[in-house]
């Protein structure tokens, strides 16, 4: 009668009173179980809504106990609807246990976002998974509901709606969400990820209908791995972590900052080809500073001041070596918009013992170095002939300063110190320089260069003369007509990044940077921004964002069974990611190849990422495949459906 495909046990619970028959199933992901299952663990996916769980009642197969659920309900609301566990009757000050049943069949199966089709159910499945006449009768397929949900997507006029939609999406039938996402990677990819999603953090209270992803906060402390036990996921491969203090370039959300793992891991599925059930986004909650957050009273986090020092340490501490007993070594763990004055520490703290990477240090550095190169073809000369001037002296500026000080330093055989004297780097206080040492954060060090004080950027481009002007300082509006002006009238084709997200961040925009350059600059930007038409032509920018190459980079680590990341990997999918740009790419000014093609570019950076992983001796999986690319090819996740039986 039972086709559970694993194995089930039967447990005793006392509901509220009512005593029920519980069975315990761990089943098959490939084929969904047919019949009930009940689930008060972490094991089994969970459906918590009353009335499904009022449904299953009847699918739960006969026991003494279930006799005695039968008998014992007798309880009922209004409406005749009976009040089976008697949730309904109980009193606000009396205790209910929030029992779930997940049956894979019938309703729950429509509920199941990891197995759920809607309509594309067929007939058979429909027969098999006692479905017939809880859908429609039609049957539709995969590629017309992709068509149906864009439809419906493009009449949102507001990008935080669409982004809900998304959302929904994503929890109520994921290989949809992922088709979606993947098919439309460049309408979608600002939805789910930078600009939308900071609008969605900074409202994340206001707009939160489901949990998402795993909170861990300073009352779980001593239970992390309890905690993490409780995720319904067993074999998690990517772990993205946040405390959410610089979530990209709008500060301190706090618990908050859930939005971005969550968005960060849908490219590693869709743009990486990590399963989906292989990602674990993690957001500890150490309190927030944001006052405005504090007061809201729709804040979802924790009501207190950001721990620091020892109990901050402690915690983090706790949370990764929780990660290793539960998961392995070779999980990936990538922190992710944590504030630099812990960023840096953790980096390093970690690099040694845990497979550790850090998106916005190292993932921009890679991506930034690959911009650069690719640009080379546009405006000739090698990297150590430019000369570097960055707004911005925090993870984004001086992880990617390093990168490209590495990279000149391999090329030329110079000595790290001295290719990293053609790199400037601004700060809030102006140009870092050798006078200010004592008081400099030490990841500002290695920067502070012999030459006079200069307080702004302005002066900075007209005293250094730099033919590359890099912005990462989360600062908007800071690249002014006069800057970029300064930066033409030194170069003929002045490389202007503007890194900062989201696009309320941007340091310029597309139309200031081609219209202040006259449509001279090589431009790419942290967050999207449409062609531009100036004197009649048409320019279209790149993204240089981390999404290029933290999905491949992961992908590459994970086929290769790395067991730690090197800067030499970094190199490795700068490299990759450069040779992906085309001629035309580079004809219409574009330094990124575009992200329609972004899962051949990550098999692409992945194969060259794991090479260097056997390489460097860092990879377990032996023997290494003979051919990397179509391994990592056929390693992704594919969101089509599946066939049920
Ligand atoms: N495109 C991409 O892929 C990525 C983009 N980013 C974006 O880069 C930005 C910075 O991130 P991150 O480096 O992690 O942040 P950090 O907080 O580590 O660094 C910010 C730096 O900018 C400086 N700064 C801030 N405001 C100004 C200003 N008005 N004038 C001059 N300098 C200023 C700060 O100065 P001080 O040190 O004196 O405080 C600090 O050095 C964010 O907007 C983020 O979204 C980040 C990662 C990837
Ligand atoms: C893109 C990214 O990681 C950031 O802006 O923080
Ligand atoms: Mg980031």
């Amino acid at each position: 009668m039972f086709s559970l495909g694993g194995s089930c046990s039967y447990l005793n619970s006392s509901v509220y009173g009512v005593s029920k028959s519980l069975v315990q199933c761990t089943h098959s992901r490939v084929s969904p179980p047919s019949m009930a299952v009940v689930s008060l663990g972490s094991n089994n996916r969970q459906v918590d809504e009353t009335a499904v769980s009022k449904q299953n009642a009847s699918h739960i197969p006969s026991s003494s106990s279930s006799t005695a659920v039968e008998k014992d309900l007798k309880s009922s609301v209004c409406g005749g609807v009976e009040d089976v566990y008697g949730e309904d009757s109980a009193t606000e000050d009396q205790y209910i246990t929030p029992w779930t049943v997940t049956v894979a069949s019938g309703y729950p199966l429509l509920r199941d976002p990891h197995y759920n089709k809607g309509l594309a159910f067929n007939g058979k499945e429909r027969d098999a998974h006692f479905l017939r006449g809880l859908l429609p009768p039609v049957v539709i397929s995969q590629d017309l509901q992709v068509k149906k949900m864009m439809r419906s997507m493009r009449q949102y006029q507001v990008p935080l709606q669409r982004y809900m939609a998304m959302m929904e999406l994503q929890e109520r039938n994921e290989r949809l969400f992922y088709k979606l996402l993947i098919e439309n990677v460049e309408e979608l990819l600002p939805v789910v990820y930078t600009p939308t999603v900071g609008e969605a953090c900074q409202k994340y209270g206001s707009i939160f209908r489901q949990p998402q992803g795993l909170f861990i906060s300073l009352k779980e402390k001593g239970r992390i791995l309890e905690v993490l036990k409780n995720w319904p996921e067993k074999k998690i491969q990517v772990i993205v972590v946040t405390d959410g203090e610089r979530i990209l370039g709008l500060g301190d959300l706090g618990c908050q900052g859930m939005g971005i793992p969550i968005g960060k891991l849908s490219l590693y599925t869709a743009l990486g080809g990590i399963r989906p059930s292989a990602c674990l986004p993690v957001t500890i909650d150490v309190g927030t500073n944001n006052e405005q957050l504090l007061n809201d009273e729709f804040y979802i986090g924790l009501r207190r001041k950001r721990a620091t020092g020892q109990e901050y340490a402690e915690l983090m501490e706790e949370f990764m070596s929780a990660v290793k007993q539960n998961y392995g070594e070779k999980v990936l763990i990538q922190f992710e918009d944590f504030a630099n004055h812990n960023a840096f520490d953790l980096l390093s703290k970690y690099s040694s013992t845990h497979l550790v990477f850090n998106d916005d240090i190292q993932g921009t550095a890679a991506v930034v170095l690959s911009g650069l190169m690719a640009s080379l073809n546009l405006v000739g000369g090698t990297l150590s002939e430019h000369t570097f001037l960055f707004l911005g002296a925090g993870e984004a500026g001086t992880g990617i300063a390093e990168l490209i000080a590495i990279e000149m330093s391999k090329q030329t055989g110079a000595p790290l110190e001295e290719t990293r004297k053609k790199i400037w780097l601004v700060d809030s206080k102006g140009l870092i320089v050798r006078s200010r040492m004592e008081s400099l954060q030490h990841f500002k060090r290695p920067w502070a260069h012999e030459h006079e004080p200069v307080k702004n950027l302005l002066d900075a481009v007209k005293a250094i003369r730099p033919t590359v002007l890099i912005g990462s300082s989360g600062a908007g509006q800071t690249f002014t007509e006069e800057v970029v002006q300064a930066m033409s009238s030194y170069n003929k084709k002045p490389v202007i990044l503007a890194l900062s997200n989201p696009t309320s961040q941007s340091e310029c925009t597309a139309e200031e940077a081609y219209k202040w350059s006259e449509g001279r600059a090589v431009f790419a930007s942290g967050s999207p921004f449409g062609p531009v038409e100036y004197n009649g032509k048409v320019y279209v920018s790149g993204q240089a964002n981390n999404a290029y190459v933290f999905p491949g980079l992961g992908l590459g680590l994970i086929i290769s069974g790395a067991i730690r990341v090197h800067d030499d990997m970094l190199l490795a999918a700068s490299e990759a990611l450069a040779e992906q740009v085309s001629q035309e790419n580079l004809d219409r000014g574009l330094i990124y190849p575009p992200f329609a093609n972004i899962r051949k570019i990550s098999a692409q950076i992945a194969a060259r990422v794991a090479a260097k992983a056997y390489e460097l001796g860092l990879a377990t999986r032996l023997p290494p495949p003979e051919n990397l690319v179509e391994y990592a090819e056929s390693c992704m996740y594919s969101p089509n459906y599946r066939n049920y039986h």
